[in-house]
């Protein structure tokens, strides 16, 4: 029998803080943390305080709305100033979505609790067209997406694609506008900011296999923060991690960063855990994909096993523009 170690829940006078960006999709994320915590513990939301951190991603992204995320920056643009405000106790946790995140912490902080997964494929979106089969030749589409940069024109080598960030709103005003004929989002933020309606298609991942993580939300903490850990091991969601393990071991093997097109997704059924990836050139004239499929407890080393897989058959260079 194990002797658990009472902690002190937070209160009102001594909230727990919860660290996230500002943009709505971050906000709706670190609100679905405090309520599953406060329902869990039966908490009142006063319990918690919610920590907007303004990072650099946030930022320069303002300055250069157009400019392409790979030219600004790469590693912990989003999560540097968030995970320094973890380590210097300005905030208890923090609220990432997972694809966004390196696939290594910095030393004194770990990542292992996560919610239940959302829908993990993306969307198109266009007020249009209905499909990426149906877009006429030389179509305009808007991504700041590598991955599916490379997707697209590996289907479609005819697509023009130029470059278009923003949130929901911004996006579809462009689009509007006719700067591009359609654009794409994950399903998942959709979901979680109630923004889902008219133009809206989600992809088949058999069509798009999406991006490592997708629609998966982790809480980040101190390492030595033990009340953290219980409180957040209560809302920790395994078949979530099952299968973030493998996508991230196959990640953390092709060493990738936001500048390379990967794409990763493992399902599970029963015992069984069926992990597929897809790495791409960035320019979409060639892409590799391979599938594993064994124990969930094998998800890690499947994801390893896979990476490996396809770099051999990639070989040098493969990830270079040409
Ligand atoms: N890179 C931005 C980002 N990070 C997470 C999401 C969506 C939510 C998720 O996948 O969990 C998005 C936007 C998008 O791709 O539509």
């Amino acid at each position: 029998m194990t002797i658990e170690t009472p902690i002190t829940l937070p209160s009102p006078d001594a909230p727990l803080k919860i660290g996230t960006r500002g943009s709505p999709l971050a906000l709706a994320q670190a609100h679905e943390t405090r309520d599953r915590l406060a329902a869990h513990f039966d908490l009142p939301a006063e319990a918690f305080e919610i920590v907007v951190i303004k990072t650099t991603g946030d930022d320069r992204a303002m300055i250069a709305a157009d400019r392409p995320l790979k030219e600004i920056g790469n590693k912990g643009l989003f999560t540097k100033e968030i995970e320094e405000q973890l380590l210097s106790g300005g905030i208890d946790i923090a609220v990432h979505s997972m694809k966004d995140m390196p696939t290594e912490q910095p030393e004194g902080l770990i990542l292992d609790c996560y919610l239940p997964r959302e829908d993990v494929r993306d969307c198109f979106i266009s007020p249009a067209h209905s499909a990426i089969a149906e877009l006429p030749e030389g179509t305009v589409v808007g991504t700041s997406s590598l991955r599916r940069r490379a997707q697209l024109l590996h289907r479609r080598p005819d697509l023009q694609v130029v470059e278009f960030r923003g949130n929901v709103q911004t996006r579809l005003k462009k689009l509007e506008d006719g700067v591009a004929a359609c654009s794409f989002l994950a399903m998942a933020g959709l979901n979680r900011m109630n923004m889902t309606g008219e133009h809206m298609t989600p992809i088949d991942p058999e069509d798009m296999l999406p991006a490592v993580a997708q629609g998966a939300i982790g809480i980040e903490r101190r390492t030595a923060d033990g009340r953290a850990a219980a409180m957040l091991d209560a809302i920790h969601d395994r078949p979530t991690q099952a299968r973030l393990d493998a996508e991230r071991s196959f990640l953390r093997t092709l060493d990738g960063s936001c500048e390379t097109p990967i794409a990763g997704l493992a399902l599970l059924d029963g015992d069984t855990l069926w992990l597929r990836g897809e790495i791409l050139r960035p320019d979409g004239t060639e892409a590799l994909s391979g599938e594993r499929r064994g124990p969930i407890a094998e998800g890690a080393r499947m994801g390893a096993d896979l990476a490996r897989e396809l770099l051999e058959r990639a070989g040098e260079g493969f990830f270079a523009w040409k």
